[in-house]
């Protein structure tokens, strides 16, 4: 695993930018897998930016992303597929139609998951992931103790997490209790993976995925056997890791 250790967050979203546009060749369709949460915002920011002044293309873009919330509709503003409309989609000249999200109101779940993982394969798998890290180490949904063979399933939120994104919605009530997401081998079939994570609330989570053990209590460790992975990690979320 390769680690870059930023001074702040900002930092961290640039460097992050930085290995998606290099991935996003104008000659070839680009596979970008992409992620929600709190994390992302930043490089989001900064692809926009990129865009607006030239410097990057979307054309050519393809997008997997991780994960949905079961029961939200689309429209609502804390679907990931509104949230990835309102950050990204909509401020770059892609073609939403290859913008590739599960579907949490399918009629039959289990079909679903399974057209997506089967997609993940027709289109991908990304030439890039990127990924954001919970405070229990999940990766998408994939909660501790989710096996490293799943593929995409429909996954029980753990409390914690619900009690991590109560903060998007008006009450705890409000937050699903469960989700469609990638498995972590869906997510292992990217070509190369970057994960980041900034802020003293993650130093726990980095900390236990520095520490090598693969457990799958602790999701993201599976990454430690990824042959490309690259860990963008604030000051602030790795400084404590040193004390
Ligand atoms: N499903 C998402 C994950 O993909 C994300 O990485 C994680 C951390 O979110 P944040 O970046 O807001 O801390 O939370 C959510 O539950």
């Amino acid at each position: 695993m390769n680690i870059i250790v930023t001074k702040d967050e900002q930092e961290m979203s640039q460097k992050a930018a930085d290995l998606l546009q290099q991935r996003n060749k104008p000659e070839s369709e680009c596979v970008l897998g992409l992620a929600t949460g709190g994390t992302p915002l930043g490089t989001y920011q900064e692809l926009i930016r990129r865009y607006e002044s030239g410097e990057m293309d979307f054309s050519n873009v393809t997008t997997l992303n991780l994960d949905e919330y079961v029961g939200v509709p689309k429209s609502h503003p804390q679907s990931y597929r509104s949230f990835m409309q309102e950050n990204l989609f909509k401020h770059v000249n892609m073609d939403t139609r290859k913008a590739h999200i599960p579907d949490g109101q399918a009629v039959d779940l289990k079909e679903e998951c399974a057209r997506y993982e089967a997609l993940i394969e027709e289109v991908g798998p990304p030439d890039i992931q990127l990924l954001g890290i919970g405070h229990n180490g999940h990766i998408g949904f994939n909660e501790p103790g989710s096996s490293f063979e799943s593929e995409t399933h429909v996954v029980e939120l753990a409390d914690s997490t619900r009690e991590a994104n109560a903060r998007f919605f008006t009450s705890i009530e409000e937050v699903p209790t469960k989700a469609i997401t990638m498995g972590i081998q869906s997510i292992m079939k990217a070509k190369k993976i970057v994960l980041i994570a900034s802020g003293e609330k993650k130093a726990d989570a980095i900390q236990k995925l520095l520490s090598q053990d693969v457990s799958e209590d602790f999701p993201a460790s599976a990454l430690h056997r990824h042959p490309d992975v690259t860990l963008i990690v604030d000051l602030a979320a790795y400084q404590t890791v040193q004390n």
